[in-house]
């Protein structure tokens, strides 16, 4: 399982987690905090604000007003306690002189009695002061006026005027106040001596002569603007007073662009007459109340949110309003200092909640990174102790454990697989070993190391198939030594093996080293040769002279045991271009030729022609015929009659014949080399033991046979079949025969390769009952010390000594040696091939038991079988 490659880190991970929970957790607190509370809150404190300062504009009116009002007693107090004298004027002047340059708000001081006397006491801008005097009683609507500078100059003079103290507003009032001593305001009107627009407050004192004295002091609406002219209502805010009728008293900031003059006429006018748009609709907002007080309220101008204050402020017995308009955003909480104490705030909870939450991944990322750490190591099979783990998270702790004893496990374990791995190591090495030796006895023979049959065949289909890609010809040539077998069995294996070696090693210098020299078994060499000419006539020339060197180098002299021995060799070629031809096909034909050599008279070379083509196509034909011929049991046992010394019938030998469709019948001499070299002989044989074994139960049955021992031939190739014993057990209980009848013949050619395996298959079939004679006894190699172990019944006589045994003295004295040894070792001797009476004769001299023969019956089907004991004259001519 491929894994992806990680992205990111677990300790990354905590902690981009655990600051996205706490960061988003405090934004959303915070959001929560400002939209449910602080927003509200701040509004409140927005209005409060606002209203603070509609209150201090009240609070500078308050100062201005009250004063007039303490002043206005104290004034009074002093004319009650001293009467002015309107001639004597030092005393009035000096105590007003001195309020007036106390108080910033009274511009000027009059006075008036009933009697139609009236003061004056202004002081003008410059520091000067100005008196008038009125005594109507005896100046009439003469006026004195004095004017004092600073410098202590004094101007006196008289001006006629229409003035009267008694009937101005300040004197009236008073007068007619409720409460004698109560402060009276007037309305708002224009002074007379300085034409100014304002206010005077006036009380009547009662003099000690019971007499009534009016003393106002004069405010102007210039200077009482001043408590809202200079007043800051937020950026851009308004506070202005007016009176009920809504007639500017107190002016508000002035406009840029308007000259003071302009500003200050605005005073007395109607409050529109300002042009102030939020005024305006604040006005209007507040007359469609109902002209309530308004402590707050957000009033909209021109889409502007604006906060109005409207209070009534009582002055006298007049109300007058205190009007304050400002944007609500100049109340607006501080956004950017609280933004910026709040994300101060957020900074220093994510700062903490980083390092705490750094802390935390730590805590939690640092066991399982070194755990991490420590299982690469282990999955790169580094099982060193890793740092200790320490952790008091229970898992992570658990983990550590875990992957602990993992690790010392896997260690352990380790530490066995070496161990193994090293004896394993040590078992693979035998194993090549034992491999190399397999390979070199499955490809190799093992005693010249050429190839054997089967790498041979891998090495022709290569070579097949070079040719076929490169356009040449090749050759395969088939060497089968001259006399080996005599040679072999007059010198012994030893020598023999040393021969074949020499052989080898002469044949491989005749090749290059891209041909193949290889042993089929016995004295069978195969040669192939490759990059031959692609013309048949070059190829031709070029493998006779290829095999003219073999012959030559094979025909050289041997030196075998400390003697010279001469030897030569039949070879059979066959060329080939890879077109068509297949190995087995190759191999006949090579086959052929060098039986062709060797019937030539051997130490030659035989090219595969047409005649040879010929004869293959023959054999070819014979071998589909004999398949065919197995698949139709075409074939048949005839039975030879062998006898005892006294001519009595004792037994048959069961001899192949095949009923051709249109042949008729065929000898097993056309039959057996082909079945034997195709492996046909298999079936063939399996028919003939089911025949054999058939026959001898229905001889069981039969007075005059049910004695007879019935003896079958077996091909080496059938009797070394792992399934042999099976089939003669198989045919032995299928027909119900008695295994003591059956003997099978075996023949000395079958001993010469692994004596063992002959002694052990033939142990087995004895156990079963089967007996066995040894046919064509003296051809062969036959060692005394293999027969001896053999569990024979029977030698046979061949019948080559049998032919000559009355003309060849040497044939005559083997018989008799065969007879005297069979006996020596208890076996019984059957001489074959007995076609005279005088043989018979001379047999029976030497003690022979019994005789097969052309003198006691021919092959022939069962039910022709002689019944008589003895044979008849020896008269027979040949079959
Ligand atoms: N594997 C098997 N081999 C078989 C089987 N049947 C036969 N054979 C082998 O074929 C060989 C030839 O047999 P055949 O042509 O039948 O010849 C036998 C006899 O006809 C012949 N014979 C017998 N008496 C005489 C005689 O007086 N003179 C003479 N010239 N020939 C004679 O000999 C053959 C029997 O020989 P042997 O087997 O050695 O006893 C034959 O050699 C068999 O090996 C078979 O079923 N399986």
């Amino acid at each position: 399982m491929s894994l992806a490659r990680p992205v990111t880190t677990l300790r990354r991970t905590i902690l981009v987690r655990m600051l996205l929970l706490v960061g988003g957790s405090a934004l959303v607190i915070t959001a929560g905090f400002l939209v449910l509370w602080m927003m509200p809150t701040l509004d409140r404190m927005a209005e409060a604000e606002f209203d603070r300062v509609a209150e201090r504009v009240q609070g500078r009116l308050d100062h201005t007003f009250k004063p007039v009002e303490q002043l206005l007693e104290t004034g009074a107090g002093w004319i009650a306690a001293d009467p002015p004298h309107i001639d004597r004027p030092e005393s009035f002047n000096q105590r007003f002189t001195a309020l007036l340059t106390a108080s910033p708000t009274i511009t000027s001081v009059v006075a008036g009695t009933t009697d139609g006397r009236g003061w004056l006491l202004l002081e003008q801008g410059d520091g000067r002061l100005l008196n008038r005097f009125t005594d109507l009683a005896r100046w009439g609507d003469r006026h004195r006026f004095v004017e004092r500078g600073a410098d202590g100059s004094q101007t006196d003079y008289w001006e006629t005027r229409n003035y009267d103290p008694r009937r101005r507003p300040w004197f009236t009032g008073a007068m007619t106040a409720a409460e004698g001593g109560q402060v009276h305001w007037t309305q708002p009107y224009t002074f007379l001596s300085t034409v100014d627009p304002g206010v005077t407050a006036s009380r009547r004192i009662q003099l000690p002569d019971g007499s009534s004295f009016v003393l106002g002091y004069d405010v102007m609406l210039r200077d009482l603007s001043s408590a809202t002219l200079d007043e800051q209502v937020g950026s851009r805010g308004f506070a202005l007073i007016l009176t009920e009728d809504e007639r500017v008293l107190g002016l508000p900031a002035m406009p840029a662009g308007i000259s003071t003059d302009d500003w200050f006429g605005s005073l007395l006018l109607p409050v529109s007459a300002l042009g102030i748009a939020p005024i305006n609709d604040a006005l209007a907002v507040w007359r469609q109340a109902g002209r309530q007080t308004v402590p707050v309220r957000r009033v909209s101008s021109s889409g502007e949110d604006w906060l109005l204050s409207q209070r009534p402020y009582p002055l006298g017995d007049h109300r007058l309003w205190v009007l304050t308009l400002a944007p609500a955003d100049d109340f607006a909480p501080p956004w950017i200092l609280i933004g910026t104490g709040l994300a101060g705030a957020l900074a220093l909870l994510m700062l903490a909640a980083g390092l705490i939450a750094h802390g935390q991944a730590r805590r939690i990322a640092q066991p399982l990174e070194t755990l991490a750490a420590a299982s690469q190591r282990i999955g790169a099979l580094d099982f060193s102790a890793p740092p200790p783990v320490s952790s008091r998270i229970g898992e992570i702790a658990q983990l550590a454990g875990a992957q602990e004893t993992m690790r010392q496990m896997l260690q352990r374990s380790q530490q066995s697989l070496r161990d193994q791995a090293a004896r394993l190591l040590g078992q693979v090495q035998e194993l090549r070993e034992a491999e190399e030796r397999i390979n070199a006895l499955a490809f190799y023979d093992p005693l010249t190391g050429l190839p054997n049959r089967r790498l041979l065949g891998d090495r022709l289909r290569r070579a097949l198939s070079a040719c076929r890609r490169h356009r040449q010809r090749g050759a395969l040539l088939f060497l089968d030594l001259d006399n080996f077998k005599t040679l072999n069995d007059t010198l012994g294996h030893e020598l023999g093996d040393a021969l074949l070696k020499e052989v080898a090693s002469r044949l491989l210098g005749c090749v290059r080293d891209t041909d193949t020299v290889a042993r089929l078994g016995g004295d069978e060499f195969v040669v192939v040769l490759e990059e031959l000419d692609g013309h048949i006539p070059v190829a031709s020339e070029e493998t006779q002279a290829v095999a003219g060197k073999i012959l030559a180098a094979l025909g050289r002299p041997y030196r075998l045991g400390g003697q010279t021995h001469a030897s030569s060799a039949s070879i059979g070629a066959t060329l080939f271009d890879g077109s068509g031809d297949e190995g087995d096909e190759l191999f006949k034909q090579a086959d052929l030729a060098m039986y062709q050599a060797k019937a030539e008279g051997r130490n030659r070379l035989c090219f595969y022609g047409q005649a040879m083509r010929d004869r293959l196509t023959a054999r070819t034909q014979l071998e589909n015929e004999l398949r065919e011929a197995i698949e139709a049991r075409q074939f048949i046992l005839h039975y030879q009659p062998q006898v005892d010394a006294a001519g009595r019938l004792i037994g048959a030998e069961a001899l192949l014949r095949w009923l051709h469709p249109r042949r008729g019948v065929v000898p097993p001499g056309e039959v057996i080399p082909i079945a034997e070299e195709t492996g046909l002989i298999l079936p063939i044989g399996h028919q003939v033991i089911e025949l054999a074994c058939a026959q001898l139960a229905q001889w069981a049955g039969m007075a005059d046979r049910a004695g007879l021992t019935l003896s079958i031939n077996v091909s080496a190739r059938q009797f070394r079949h792992a399934g042999f014993v099976d089939d003669v057990r198989t045919a032995l209980r299928d027909t119900g025969a008695n295994p003591a009848r059956l003997r099978i013949e075996l023949t000395e050619s079958m001993l010469l390769e692994d004596i063992d395996e002959v002694i052990e298959r033939m142990t087995e079939l004895r156990s079963l009952g089967v007996s066995f004679s040894l046919d064509d006894f003296g051809t062969g190699y036959s060692s005394l010390a293999y027969l001896k172990r053999l569990p024979l019944a029977e030698l046979k006589i061949d019948h080559s000594f049998v032919r000559d045994v009355l003309v060849d003295a040497n044939d005559a004295a083997i018989a008799r040696t065969i007879i005297a040894l069979a006996h020596t070792m208890g076996l019984e001797v059957i001489a074959e091939g007995v076609e005279t009476e005088a043989q018979r004769a001379l047999l029976a001299e030497g003690g022979c038991d019994a005789y097969q023969g052309y003198l006691f019956g021919r092959p022939a089907p069962a039910d022709e079988l002689p019944r008589t004991a003895r044979a008849p004259a020896p008269s027979l001519g040949p079959h």
